[in-house]
C-alpha cells in the first residue's frame, strides 16, 4: 500500500523517535559507562524535532547541554519481530540527527535511578537534516559523521565503530516495539560530546552526503 504522506518530511508524521545509547565503545568509555552487551533504548516525542532555520533551545532547567551527532534511520515499512536478514527492506532512508542531551539532568537522573525524559526528550532535542533517500548511502555501516561547534571539530566517527549494526537494531527494537512507517531510529553517538552555549553555531555532516547548521538559543 502506498502512503499519501511524504517521507521527505518524516518529522511531520508524529511518529516514534527511538534512540540507541552507548552504541560506540569510545563514547561509552568517555562517560565512564560500561560497554553494553544489549542495546540501551530510550524514546523522544515527535515534539523534539527541529529542522534547519529554527534554533535548538537550551531547556530552562539545564546548565550543561551536550551535542551528540548520530546517524538516523527512517523506517519506510513497519513491522514486528523483523528478522535481521529482512531489516534493510524496512528502511526508506536516513537523516543526520542530533541527540541533544541535558547532561547535568541526565547525571542527576542516573544517580537517583530516574528515567532520562527531562534530559533527552525536551522540545528541540532532536534536530534533523533533510531526508536522505536510501540509495544515497550505499553502506550505512561505513559512513563518517562529524560535528563542529563555532568552526571547531568536536565529534568525528564512523558508523563502522557501532557495537550493534543497523539490521540488528531494527530486528531487536521491532521485537519489543512495533516499527511504523515514519519512525526514526537514532543509532548512537561517537566520542567527543561536549557542552554548547547560547549563540553557538553547530555544523554537522555525513561526509559527502549532507550537512546541517543550527544555532543554540535560550528561552527568554
Ligand atoms: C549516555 C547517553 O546519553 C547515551 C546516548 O544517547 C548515546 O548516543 O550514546
Ligand atoms: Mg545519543
Amino acid at each position: 500500500m502506498t502512503s499519501s504522506r511524504n517521507l521527505n518530511r518524516f518529522w511531520e508524521w508524529g511518529r516514534k523517535i527511538i534512540c540507541v545509547g552507548r552504541n560506540y565503545p569510545d563514547h561509552a568509555k568517555e562517560l565512564k559507562n560500561a560497554v553494553p552487551t544489549e542495546p540501551v533504548l530510550f524514546l523522544k516525542p515527535s515534539s523534539a524535532y527541529v529542522t534547519e532555520g529554527s534554533s535548538i533551545m537550551v531547556p530552562f532547567y539545564s546548565h550543561n547541554l551536550h551535542h551528540e551527532v548520530e546517524l538516523g534511520v527512517v523506517i519506510g515499512k513497519g513491522g514486528t519481530a523483523i528478522p535481521q536478514n529482512a531489516a534493510m527492506d524496512h528502511v526508506a532512508g536516513y537523516a543526520l540527527c542530533l541527540d541533544m542531551t541535558a547532561r547535568d539532568v541526565q547525571d542527576e537522573c542516573k544517580t537517583k535511578g530516574l528515567p532520562w525524559t527531562l534530559a533527552k526528550a525536551f522540545n528541540t532535542s532532536c534536530p534533523v537534516s533533510e531526508f536522505i533517500p536510501k540509495e544515497k548511502i550505499a553502506d550505512p555501516g561505513n559512513v563518517k559523521i562529524w560535528l563542529k561547534v563555532n568552526g571547531q571539530l568536536r565529534q568525528e566517527g564512523n558508523t563502522s565503530q557501532m557495537i550493534f549494526s543497523i539490521p540488528f537494531l531494527i530486528s531487536y527494537i521491532s521485537e519489543i516495539i512495533t516499527l511504523e512507517e515514519g519512525d526514526l531510529i537514532l543509532t548512537g553517538t561517537p566520542k567527543g560530546v561536549s557542552s554548547v552555549q547560547e549563540h553557538d553555531e553547530l555544523l554537522a555532516g555525513i561526509e559527502g552526503i549532507v550537512s546541517m547548521k543550527f544555532r543554540v538559543d535560550r528561552p527568554q
